[in-house]
């Protein structure tokens, strides 16, 4: 690999989105937009920790990344306009696998129309990928995580747990009777929800936050940021037909602290939940109304779950980096 060459090889052509100024080849990138508030987040992968070489092909890596980035875009009701790539490449990389990663990468931006508008290549001893993302939400409509009400309804999108069952087999930790490559696929490849919540956009208030950790950690995190308590029901958490053919409660820890899936958890008014519902549809994205919020004074902060008709403390059990 050659710097300068690698990167002359990976810069666009033309730039898809007319809010790009400036992209690769200067000091920094030039975006501009009126009436909007610039949102702008950063998900790093590495190579041990996020994938492995059973787990992911270069491509992979370079999808999973921008896919990771976009569902936070997704998680903020913001539109996605560019990315930059942080990228530390180990010796042993060819540069063949380089132009995987960025095809894996472009393959997802092109489907967004999103541009590479900058990053940073240089050598180190293992691959580490840092992706980071602007995007656009119209002033004042950001849908932030403290934004739940009391008497709102929890919602999810897709299905829950895939992702974790799709690495386990590739681990080879769990084997199936059917619907592998759909499990792996859903872990190699997971979809951001970003035209759902672009569709979101007529909804005054809507409380958002995205999946990478698992819902039980998430649903702490909406119920934390918001000082409300959540009530979740069990029985209601949309599982794939190939995620019920394990035990029950490796359904359960896959689909509450798996993590990866990249869906949306979302808090809304019942008096929108048709318009959510028109989005789904509109945009081909699985929805389940999974619960409730209440405003009970001793409880708030916390989540609960309905299992065999009582309700227990869900733990924040999700996936946490530690030393
Ligand atoms: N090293 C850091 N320096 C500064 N801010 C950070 C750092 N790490 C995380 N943050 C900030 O902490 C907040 C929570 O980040 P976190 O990574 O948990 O959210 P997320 O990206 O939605 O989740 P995940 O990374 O699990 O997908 C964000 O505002 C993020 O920008
Ligand atoms: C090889 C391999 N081993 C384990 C895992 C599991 N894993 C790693 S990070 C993470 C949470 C999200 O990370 P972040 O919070 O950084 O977004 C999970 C569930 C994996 N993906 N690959
Ligand atoms: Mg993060
Ligand atoms: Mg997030
Ligand atoms: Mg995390």
């Amino acid at each position: 690999m050659n710097e300068f060459k690698f990167i002359n090889s990976i810069k666009q052509s033309y730039y898809r989105n007319n809010t790009t100024i400036k992209g690769i080849g200067d000091d920094a990138a030039v975006f501009r937009l009126p009436y909007h508030d610039i949102v702008t987040s950063v998900d790093t992968l590495v190579d041990g920790i996020h994938f492995s070489k059973e787990t992911m092909k270069p491509f992979h890596v370079g999808y999973r990344s921008l896919a990771a980035n976009l569902s936070d875009m997704a998680a903020m009701g913001a539109n996605p306009i560019s990315y930059l790539v942080s990228i530390v490449v180990p010796k042993n990389y060819s540069n063949y696998d380089l132009q995987e990663i960025y095809h894996g990468l472009e393959t997802l931006a092109k489907k967004h129309q999103v541009d590479l508008i900058g990053g940073d290549t240089v050598t180190g001893e293992q691959l580490v990928l840092s992706v980071t993302v602007n995007g656009a939400v119209l002033a004042g409509k950001a849908r932030y995580r403290d934004l739940m009400r009391p008497g709102d309804i929890i919602f999810v999108t897709g299905t829950l747990g895939d992702a974790a069952a799709g690495l386990n087999i590739l681990l080879d930790k769990q084997s199936v009777d059917f619907g592998a490559d759909y499990l792996i696929n859903r872990h190699r490849m997971p979809t951001p929800r970003v035209e759902f919540a672009s569709q979101l956009a007529n909804i005054e208030r809507l409380a958002l936050n995205d999946i990478s950790d698992g819902i039980a950690s998430e649903a702490n995190e909406l119920a934390q940021a918001s000082r409300l308590t959540i009530y979740l029901d069990e029985g209601k958490l949309p599982l794939s037909k190939e995620l019920k053919q394990f035990p029950r409660a490796q359904q359960l820890d896959y689909s509450l602290s798996g993590g990866e899936d990249f869906e949306l958890i979302g808090a809304v008014s019942p008096e929108y939940w048709r318009l959510v519902r028109d989005a789904a549809e509109q945009t081909n994205t699985p929805i389940a109304k999974i619960g409730e919020v209440k405003d009970e004074l001793k409880n708030n902060g916390t989540v609960w779950i309905k299992r065999n008709e009582t309700y227990i403390k869900l733990q924040s059990s999700g996936y946490v980096h530690k030393n």
